[in-house]
This record gives structure tokens, sequence and C-alpha cells, in this order.
């Protein structure tokens, strides 16, 4: 099996497990892998497919840019910009982006901050983050409708430190050096986002306490 065949099997295994937590609703969400890096290219979900379905035309092979590498009649994902901008900027080797209702709900909460950190969560240790008080932020930016203006935004929130960009109301973007750490920081990132519903959701119905009756 050839390295870009691997790659495209990984990102579909990735895509599929995804699914069945059921993180694509409508069509939303894309996928990349980093084949190469001088010059950079990816592979990436083609634009508007139902991402729960596995076919031979889920991904293409993209430049820097977000143009195809080779002739094919597959539009790229309309946000690999931000795939890009992931690449340019970390050291990422798999970008995921997903539309959940909780990372909805955190990005709307949270927008007014511009960022929301998490900390005193086990799961933070996701990220690599050993310390004891140790804690995780994430940016939020506000969903531009044009889509050179949202990469630009979004690349202006990765920082040294940045795992993952929300943006609001709308998904979250999140990168590991490899699909394995991407989908690690995927499921910690929404783990955290839902314990935090949940335990503010109880607290506002029992009087800033929390409890389960
Ligand atoms: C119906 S979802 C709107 C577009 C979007 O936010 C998304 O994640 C999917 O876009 P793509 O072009 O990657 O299919
Ligand atoms: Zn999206």
């Amino acid at each position: 099996m050839s390295t870009l065949d691997a790659l495209w099997t990984e990102l579909a295994d990735i895509k599929d497990e995804l699914a069945q937590r059921d993180w694509f609703p409508g069509t939303s969400g894309n996928l990349s892998i980093k084949v190469s890096d001088q010059p950079l290219t990816f592979l990436v979900t083609a634009s508007g497919k139902d991402k729960r379905r596995r076919t031979t035309e889920d991904f293409l092979l993209v430049d820097s840019e977000g143009n195809a590498v080779d002739p094919t009649h597959l539009r790229a994902s309309a946000e690999t910009g931000l795939h890009s901008k992931v690449y340019q900027l970390t050291d990422a080797g798999c970008c995921l982006h997903v539309h959940t209702v909780d990372n909805n709900v955190i990005s709307e909460l949270y927008a007014g901050e511009g960022q929301v950190t998490f900390k005193g969560q086990e799961l933070i240790k996701a990220f690599n983050i050993w310390e004891e008080e140790g804690s995780i932020t994430v940016p939020i930016i506000e969903n531009y409708a044009d889509l050179k203006i949202l990469a630009e935004s979004f690349g202006k929130a990765i920082g040294p430190d940045t795992r993952a960009v929300l943006i609001r109301n709308h998904g979250i973007t999140v990168w590991g050096k490899s699909g394995f750490e991407a989908k690690r920081h995927l499921e910690a990132i929404e783990f955290l986002f839902s314990y935090h519903i949940k335990m503010k959701s109880l607290m506002q119905f029992h009087g800033g306490q929390p409890s389960l009756i």
C-alpha cells in the first residue's frame, strides 16, 4: 500500500468513527491529513458530502492554496483554508472539524470572553498537559460568511499552545501531530464541553450547587 493510500485509509477510518458518534449532522464537518511538507499537500474531504458514507470520492489531494493537485470533478471542502492555516502555523499532521450541539452551545456561552478555559479535569491530560493545575484554553472567533476572512481570523487565533479553535455557533477545529492525536484531542474537548454544560445546568436549577436531584 502506498503512503497516500495508507493516509487515505487512516482518514477514512477516523471519519467512520466520528460518524458513529453522529458528529456530522446535515453534511457538516471536514477532515484532513497531511501528505507532504514541502510543498504542503494534504488530503481533505470533498465538499457537501454526507460524511457518514464511505466512498472512493471522499477525499482529494490539495496544495496549500486548497487547489486540487490532480484533475478531478471533486470540490475541496469550503473550509479547506482553515486546514491550510493549521498546517502552515503548527506541526499538525491531521485536522478535524465537527459541528456538535455542545460545541455550539459553549461557543455562544463564552463568545463574549473570546475564549473558554477548562481546569481541574483529568481529561486535560489528553492534550499532553500533565501539571497539577493544568488548564486548556480554546479561543472563540466569530463565524464570518466570507471564508477568506474566516480563515484569516482563524489563523490569528492560533498561538503556540493552541490545540483547537471554536467558531461561534458553527463548530470546532482541532488538530494533532497524527490522526490518533487529533482524534484524542477532539474526543477530550467534546467531553469537557459536555461535562461543563451538564454541570452548569445542574447548578442553575439547584441554587448554585451541583445536584442530581
Ligand atoms: C451544512 S454545513 C455548512 C458548511 C460547513 O460548515 C461544513 O463544515 C461543511 O462544509 P464542507 O464544504 O466541508 O462540506
Ligand atoms: Zn463547518
